[in-house]
């Protein structure tokens, strides 16, 4: 095989050792990549903040586009299929991390709202692929009323607790996971428009961990300014990244899209696209991802007997990933950019570059003896995804 030059975003991890020996390999900032960079390049794998499409890759040499993301809005795909340049992204591959993410927010969310239970809290998920359709599997083992928007997947009959729309929306929590599309049959660009989320109430809470432009950004700053707003925790905004920052000081929890920043989302995303490449270029696929990752820490979380599984289950959620770092780490740099007359873009762009080590839930081993007995507390965790053994 002849040797393949590759350009990737600096941001794709473990490339080099999946990767590595198909040819010479060129990091480039994503955000600001042009044309130039890909005067002498076969394969371009990107992430989402890379436009692909005719005026990135007209008259470059690039054969093969890999996305190392689930969303692929950011890509030009029939541009890409009318040019016979090969396209792979990674479906699926951080959905765990994003459940993750819900999981934790509905869980301050209940401490927050004072909720001791479980029993008669539902919550509206729009969207029920890869993300929505594990969170609805997730949320109904943990015995939530669930709803789901998702008029694809109603019209063939899937098996979801499908609702309208407005139904869905009524929910204690909305949250949000459809695919961002502007055209088609079902477009989601400004889904929650003014006159939808004028509907939405206090003491309601709306997380959008999709798409930012699924909600439109100035009406849902108009609805926070006005009474009885809803709680709103965004980690997806319009714009990234510079989001409004009004908005950015109204939402609950505000981070710098990284609901599906886990070491094994993002891990999962590069073994993807670099199965995808070597699959195109006749070559078989060496390295697996589990063995070039750390061992996760080890937890020594105990509980007692007594204690009460929503509190176990919060534990355990906030050991493996607790939102408010990210959201303060936001706001500080944001705001030290605002009032300093800087963009906010460089900060926001290097909390998503830096970021810290976060592991799945599965990585977080509880045995049964460490749950005091509790078979409450370990039939809640199980069902949340962590590794309950006996
Ligand atoms: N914040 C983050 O870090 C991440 C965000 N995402 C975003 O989440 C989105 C969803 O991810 P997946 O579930 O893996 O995608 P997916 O493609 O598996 O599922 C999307 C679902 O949305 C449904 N859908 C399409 N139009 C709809 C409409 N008008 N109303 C309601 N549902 C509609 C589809 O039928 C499908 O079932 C991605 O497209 C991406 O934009 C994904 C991963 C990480
Ligand atoms: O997978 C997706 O879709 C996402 O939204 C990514 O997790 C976002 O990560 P970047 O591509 O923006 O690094």
């Amino acid at each position: 095989m002849a040797s393949l030059r590759i350009v990737a975003d600096e941001n794709i991890p473990l490339l080099e050792a999946f990767c590595g020996d198909l040819g010479p390999l060129t990091r480039v900032n994503g955000r600001n990549l042009d044309r130039d960079q890909l005067k002498e390049a076969d394969v371009l794998l990107v992430r989402s903040v890379t436009r692909i499409d005719q005026a990135l890759l007209a008259e470059t040499p690039v054969r093969f586009v890999g996305t190392a993301t689930i969303g692929t809005d950011h890509v030009d795909i029939p541009w890409l299929e009318a040019q016979d340049i090969a396209f792979a992204s990674a479906p699926g591959c951080n959905a765990s991390s994003v459940v993750q993410y819900v999981l934790s927010v509905l869980s301050l969310f209940l401490q927050r709202s004072e909720r001791r239970t479980l029993d008669g809290l539902t919550v509206g998920i729009i969207g029920a692929g890869n993300v929505g359709g594990r969170l609805v599997r997730v949320l109904s083992g943990l015995g939530v009323t669930v709803r789901v928007s998702d008029p694809p997947l109603e019209s063939i009959g899937a098996d979801f607790p499908f609702a309208p729309i407005d139904d869905v929306l009524a929910c204690d929590v909305i949250s949000l996971h459809a695919p961002l599309l502007r055209d088609g049959p079902h477009p989601t660009w400004h889904l929650l428009d003014r006159q939808r989320l004028a509907r939405l109430r206090g003491g309601q809470l709306l997380i959008n961990s999709g798409r930012g432009a699924v909600v439109d950004s100035l009406a849902l700053l108009e609805r926070l300014q006005q009474t009885d707003p809803p709680l709103v925790v965004l980690d997806v905004w319009e714009n990234e990244p510079t989001p409004v920052p009004e908005l950015l000081d109204r939402c609950w929890l505000a981070t710098p899209h990284i609901a599906g920043y886990s070491l094994e989302g993002k891990s999962r995303g590069t073994e993807m696209i670099a199965r995808a490449l070597r699959q195109w270029a006749g070559l078989s696929m060496t390295p697996a991802m589990e063995g070039l990752l750390p061992p996760p820490p080890v937890s020594g979380l105990q509980f007692t007997a007594q204690c009460a599984p929503l509190d176990a289950l919060h534990r355990a959620l906030m050991t493996c990933y607790d939102p408010r770092d990210d959201d303060a780490r936001l706001r500080k740099l944001f705001t030290s950019a605002v009032s300093t007359g800087q963009s906010s873009g460089p900060s926001f762009d290097r909390l998503r570059k830096e970021y810290p080590v976060r592991r799945e839930p599965t990585s977080l081993s509880v045995s049964v003896a460490d749950t005091g007995g509790n078979t409450e507390a370990a039939r809640l965790l199980s069902r949340a995804g962590f590794t309950v053994s006996t």
